[in-house]
């Protein structure tokens, strides 16, 4: 397997405050990472350390194989990045912006500029000062000037902020096709995962510094999100029916009146039948599904 960022154990604490504690990353080449995490979990500051903005406390960083210093220059002229709110010249054009950022880098290739703004749909208003520029067009101005020197990495922190779902689905898109048709790696973050579980190949989720899971997209559409829901009296008795009789063990007992079973494979007509000839007096039995969404949400309440 091949890595494009790996971070081993690192840990960043500001005044004796760890905000992040001991997180393994593993980003694939040629993959979209979706990096979820609530407001405050330690997104920006890993994605700062990826960066070189700051230095972890402890653990070490390898991009492109290679570990990150102060002086890792080479490494970081091969990303693109936006961290937090991307930050512009408001008095000068969007273009004068992109043209100066080429020569920040040392990057001189002939129409880059226009072709970037192009890319973000901002040809026509490339010409006029970025003090005149929307929120969502202010995103897509940071977004062409971190892919304007061709990275082959691009990290963007909450990149869809700000935008409407136009705009958003817009950024989808084209991200998915710098990865799939350029072969750019993507590590993106957001708190909110319908924004970016249609695009992303894995997902890593962190919540108060600590990286819960990392698991690939494949891995969540496998995962139990669909059970049934039996609502009976007796339940130790339910129980003892679903693992004695049904060999079912893979069920939860939610409160003294309701067990969701996440094997769905034995039909519900078989599961009321047995229960029924064992005596459990059931109210209720309803098929259920999770979304990713509230399982999420459920992973990053339960660590409270
Ligand atoms: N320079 C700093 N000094 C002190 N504390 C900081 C500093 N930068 C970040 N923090 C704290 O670290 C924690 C993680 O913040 P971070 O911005 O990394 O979270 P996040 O997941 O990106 O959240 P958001 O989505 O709100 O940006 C927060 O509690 C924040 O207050």
């Amino acid at each position: 397997m091949s890595y494009v960022i790996r971070t081993h154990g690192i840990t960043k604490a500001f005044d004796n405050n760890e905000v992040v504690s001991n997180v393994d990353m593993n980003v694939k080449r040629n993959e979209i990472y979706g990096f979820l995490g609530p407001n405050g979990a330690g997104k920006t500051t890993i994605m700062k350390m990826i960066t070189n903005l700051l230095k972890p406390t402890s653990g070490e960083i390898e991009i492109f194989g290679e570990r990150l210093t102060h002086s890792s220059y080479n490494v970081l002229k091969r990303m693109g990045s936006i961290i937090e709110y991307p930050a512009f010249y408001d008095h000068l054009s969007g273009a004068a912006n992109l043209e100066l950022h080429c020569e920040y880098m040392g990057y001189y290739s002939p129409n880059s500029v226009q072709n970037a703004l192009e890319m973000l749909d901002l040809t026509e208003t490339g010409n006029k000062a970025v003090r005149s520029y929307s929120l969502g067009m202010k995103q897509r101005l940071g977004l062409a000037r971190a892919v304007l020197t061709k990275p082959e990495l691009l990290i963007l922190d909450e990149p869809m902020n700000g935008l409407d779902p136009a705009g958003i689905k817009y950024i989808r898109d084209l991200l998915k096709m710098l990865c799939k048709e350029c072969g750019i790696t993507i590590l993106i973050s957001s708190h909110i995962l319908s924004e970016i579980e249609n695009i992303a190949d894995t997902i890593g989720i962190i919540n108060h510094g600590k990286m819960l899971r990392e698991l690939t997209m494949q891995e969540v559409r496998d995962m139990n999100l669909s059970y049934v829901e039996l609502v009976a009296g007796n339940l130790k008795q339910a129980a003892y029916v679903l693992s004695e009789h049904l060999h079912i063990n893979n069920f939860k007992i939610i409160d003294d009146k309701v067990i969701r079973i996440y094997d769905v494979a034995t039909p519900t007509p078989e599961l009321s039948k047995s229960l029924v000839q064992s005596d459990v007096a059931i109210e209720s039995m309803s098929k259920k599904s999770e979304s990713l969404e509230d399982y999420f949400i459920k992973m990053t309440t339960e660590d409270r």
